[in-house]
């Protein structure tokens, strides 16, 4: 039998309510398949370590992960603890130790979701946003000095390299021609932002270069914000700044129902480390505690690393279960408009998946 080796971090808030869904609904497709299993770890990282110990994982937590097949993540911020602080020491510490540099984020309109487009519009959103994980905006580089006086000072430098553009463009050339549309749209901000931002359009550039077949235009990001939502089916793939693909990954999920829909996959493409799946958002301080956690999120995210392990079958039975759920629609959490519990969405899931077993898998999208 196949057994994948799991790290789960369920970290802070609601991460904890959606990495428990995920783990039981990946238990239940391991049953039902009978080919493969999972050998899961769970570990405590995250805010209440951070409380007891003074510090969000161990000093040697990256090399711990890197005897994994694969890490399952929740969400990590604290109410009380600064949010720099959470996300550097943990997320961040982990995608970039183990050089996670490509960050996919599909987007598709659920089946019976009804997004805040228009539905001519809103059933157009089939996108996938390619986000560079590692350097730009979100290198780490800078710092503050003078401190407390007058002429205090506070820098975060944007980080462009060559070998970074360049693997994250050729990155998401693959992928955009892996899928049917094979089109490109590649993010920037090379008018305001002279040097980095510049050296971003001429790696892309000559990397395009290599994909004749590939349609690719160019945006600007803020005129971006304004395509996904007025002409949403003219995008298919997008490749963007680690920054800007944040901004605008919130955004796609938000049309697509909510933010608690979102999936990523952070993934080192050469397998050289374990690649990391989390919900798009963070740890929810207003939902914490009430059990109400939107778990699809995770669930998609699921989907992913299970396209990752290799378990093609099992990603595209997890994914019919999900959309089953969405169509019947009586089993949806507060934010996509509905009464149901995290547990009953996991449990809805969980039926879907245990009364599968003879049926086809449905339209699974490969994007990882
Ligand atoms: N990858 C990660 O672990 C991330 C961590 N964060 C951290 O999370 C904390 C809170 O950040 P926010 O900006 O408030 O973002 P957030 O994603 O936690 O929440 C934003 C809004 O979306 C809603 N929402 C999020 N997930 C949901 C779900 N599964 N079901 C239903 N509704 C959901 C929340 O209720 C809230 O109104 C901060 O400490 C931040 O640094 C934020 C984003 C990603
Ligand atoms: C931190 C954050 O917002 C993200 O990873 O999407
Ligand atoms: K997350
Ligand atoms: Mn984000």
């Amino acid at each position: 039998m196949r057994r994948h080796k799991i790290a789960l971090i369920p970290g802070d808030g609601i991460g904890s309510d959606v990495i428990h869904a995920g783990r039981q609904v990946l238990d239940a497709l391991a049953a039902a398949d009978g080919g493969f299993g999972f050998d899961f770890e769970s570990f405590d990282w995250g805010s209440d370590r951070y409380r007891r110990v003074g510090k969000m994982m161990p000093d040697d937590g990256v090399d711990t992960l890197r005897g994994f097949d694969a890490i399952y993540f929740g969400a990590v911020g604290d109410p009380k603890i600064p949010d720099h602080i959470t996300l550097w020491e943990l997320r961040l510490a982990i995608c970039q130790g183990l050089d996670q540099y490509a960050n996919v984020r599909p987007s598709r309109l659920l089946p019976n979701i009804t997004g805040p487009l228009r539905p001519d519009l809103g059933r157009d959103i089939d996108w996938v946003i390619v986000r560079e994980n590692s350097e730009g905006e979100y290198a780490g580089a800078g710092g503050r000095a003078h401190r407390g006086l007058p002429i205090e000072v506070g820098l975060d430098v944007s980080v462009f390299t060559r070998t970074g553009v360049e693997r994250i463009a050729r990155f998401a050339c693959e992928l955009a021609m892996s899928r049917p549309r094979r089109k490109l749209t590649i993010v920037t901000k090379s008018n305001a932002q002279r040097h980095g931002m510049v050296l971003w359009d001429e790696v892309c550039r000559s990397v395009v270069k290599d994909f004749p077949a590939l349609d690719v235009d160019w945006m600007l990001v803020d005129a971006m914000t304004m395509r996904l939502v007025l002409r949403p089916g003219t995008v298919d793939t997008v490749l963007a700044t680690n920054l800007h693909a944040d901004v605008l990954s919130d955004l796609a999920s938000a049309l697509s129902g909510s933010l608690g829909i979102g999936a990523t996959a952070n993934l080192a493409p050469d397998r050289s480390a374990p690649s990391m799946f989390e919900p798009i958002h963070g740890s929810g301080f207003d939902l914490i505690g009430k059990g109400i956690a939107n778990p699809i999120g995770a669930l998609w995210s699921a989907v992913l690393m299970l396209e990752h392990l290799g378990e093609a079958k099992a990603a595209g039975r997890l994914m019919d279960a999900i959309e089953r759920v969405t169509a019947e629609g009586t089993t949806l959490t507060p934010d996509l408009g509905g009464t149901a519990r995290t547990d009953e969405v996991t449990r809805a899931v969980i039926g879907l998946i245990e009364r599968q077993n003879d049926a086809t898998p449905g339209a699974s999208r490969h994007v990882a």
